[in-house]
């Protein structure tokens, strides 16, 4: 199994520096399509929109700040309905599959698609594949319409069901090809993405008439390029009630500590907003910023110096944070999961025994309770803000596919819907960049220690300039942080 590569990139080059990755279309490899106008035009709702259709020009920059002198940079193809369409309604067979981890809105994300689909471009043939990859190549389908999705956004997880591994490329295509699908919508993280770009160079390779889309899913928020990932806010949201109950419970007891373990296998965004929003954090230790527990500097020194200021501490840990540590402590790890992701020891419970043991040790008094609300964080529905997201990335996911484009993820990039080709969401993690503005603001909200020597800093990022780092930009990690997801091998 090939990962997706560069080398076919669609890359446009215009005045200014103006740079296009641009995504793939049917007609590069059918150039002979027949086009239909886009039934759009007839629908009332849309047909007194101004400018409802999407001018093939318009494009989305990947960098909303710029500089004075500098270059237009990279930009991506602007989402939403085209005048031409390069399906015929009847003509459609589309199916959806959601693979990997549950997140919040994944329900939501599969009920617009098929209202999309249906009462957008009047199709009727939708099939829900059930449980993730390996489903494609299962005897069970799931039929759908606007009717069996009325509700789902209501409840968390996923109605077709998820699985990891099972990605076998030839078997998918054959049952693509088989049951006639012509539209493919794959939801799913990066391992998911990855498998939807090898499904598309396959599909491409034996000359199929089917579009190929991913909607990007992470509760991790680990996809680059995208403001953020579906399901984020509401995780983030989630995770106030247990901080708030760690919180409580510190309050009420002597020398207590309350100890929230979050979600973030490599990267702490959930972690760092949690905290951010709750005010109630003492400390937030997350995957990209080292640690260490004894000694000056420590971690227990600073436990020890805020319970003697406050009498209280709440302390959240992103799952990835201190694995390191652990490793030191305990024999090495190398398990995997079905997808060829690293499964990581429970920190959470690690770390609260080493921390108890040192009060122990030294007979100090201390409470510490544990609380570890993973999944249940990501297991409710989304909220409002994040429905109203899933909403337009469906849209813009079946749009596309109408439009003939194919083999790319559907994204919202500084605000606006796009489509963003496959190896821009698979080449790279996304990460919480330790030396940037949005961590220093959280180390300045709970006046923890940076745990950071100046040795800990790369050189090169040394030698950045101060002041170009614009608020609130997308965190393309600086600090290199291995690849973490594996080829998997089936
Ligand atoms: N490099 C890859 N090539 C093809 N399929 C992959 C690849 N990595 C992961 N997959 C498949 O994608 C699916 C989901 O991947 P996983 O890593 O579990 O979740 P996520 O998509 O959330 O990252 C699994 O079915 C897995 O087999
Ligand atoms: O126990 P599971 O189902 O393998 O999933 C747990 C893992 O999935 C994650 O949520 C990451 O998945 P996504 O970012 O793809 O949503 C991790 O934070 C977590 O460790
Ligand atoms: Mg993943």
């Amino acid at each position: 199994m090939t990962s997706p590569k560069r080398n076919k990139a669609k890359i446009v080059n215009g005045p200014g520096g103006y740079i296009l990755h641009d995504v793939p279309h049917l007609i590069d490899y059918l150039p002979d399509l027949p086009t239909y106008p886009n039934p759009l035009q007839d629908n009332p709702a849309y047909s007194v929109v101004k400018q409802y259709f999407v001018d093939a020009d318009d494009s989305v920059p990947e960098k909303i700040v710029v500089h004075k002198d500098g270059p237009r940079g990279i930009h991506f193809r602007r989402a939403g309905p085209r005048q031409k369409v390069y399906f015929d309604s009847d003509e459609v067979h589309a199916c959806i599959v959601t693979c990997g981890g549950l997140c919040p809105g994944l329900n939501t994300v599969i009920r617009e698609i098929v209202s999309s689909l249906s009462c957008m471009y009047g199709v009727n043939r939708i099939l829900g594949i059930d449980g993730g990859y390996r489903g494609f190549y299962a005897k069970n389908t799931i039929p759908l319409d606007s009717k069996v999705v009325n509700d789902i956004h209501k409840r968390g997880g996923t109605i077709l069901g998820t699985s990891r591994g099972g990605h076998d490329t030839a078997k998918i295509v054959d049952s693509i090809q088989d049951r006639g699908i012509n539209q493919v919508y794959i939801i799913g993280g990066d391992g998911t993405q990855r498998g939807a770009s090898v499904i598309f160079e396959e599909i491409r390779r034996r000359g199929l008439k089917v579009a190929v889309v991913g909607i990007p899913k992470t509760i991790d928020n680990d996809i680059p390029v995208i403001d953020r990932s579906f399901g984020f806010d509401t995780a983030v949201e989630e995770a106030q009630r247990a901080i708030n109950a760690a919180h409580v419970e510190a309050e009420s007891n002597e020398n207590g500590i309350g100890f929230v373990k979050l979600m973030g296998r490599y990267s702490g965004f959930i972690a760092m907003y949690a905290t951010l929003a709750s005010r109630d954090v003492d400390c937030c230790l997350i995957p990209e910023s080292p640690f260490y527990l004894e000694g000056e500097g420590g971690l227990l020194e600073f436990i020890e110096r805020r319970l003697k200021e406050n009498g209280h501490m709440v302390i959240v840990l992103a799952e990835g944070a201190g694995q390191d540590l652990m490793s030191k402590s305990m024999e090495s790890n190398t398990l995997e999961d079905a997808s060829g992701n690293k499964l990581l020891k429970d920190v959470g419970l690690w770390l609260s025994q080493s921390i108890k043991d040192h009060f122990k040790k030294n007979n100090m008094v201390m409470n510490l309770k544990y609380i570890d609300p993973t999944y249940m964080i990501r297991a409710v529905p989304s909220n409002a803000s994040d429905n109203v997201y899933c909403t337009l990335l469906a849209q813009s996911a079946v749009h596309g596919a109408m439009a003939g484009y194919t083999g790319y993820t559907s994204g919202l990039v500084n605000g606006r819907q796009t489509y963003i080709p496959y190896y821009r969401i698979t080449e790279k993690q996304n990460h919480v960049v330790i030396t940037d503005r949005m961590w220093a603001r959280l180390l300045s909200s709970t006046n923890q220690p940076s745990f950071l020597g100046t040795k800990d800093i790369p050189e090169e990022k040394k030698e950045l300039p101060v002041t170009p780092l614009p608020d609130g930009e997308k965190c393309d990690a600086v600090v290199d942080i291995p690849p973490v997801t594996k080829e998997v091998t089936k």
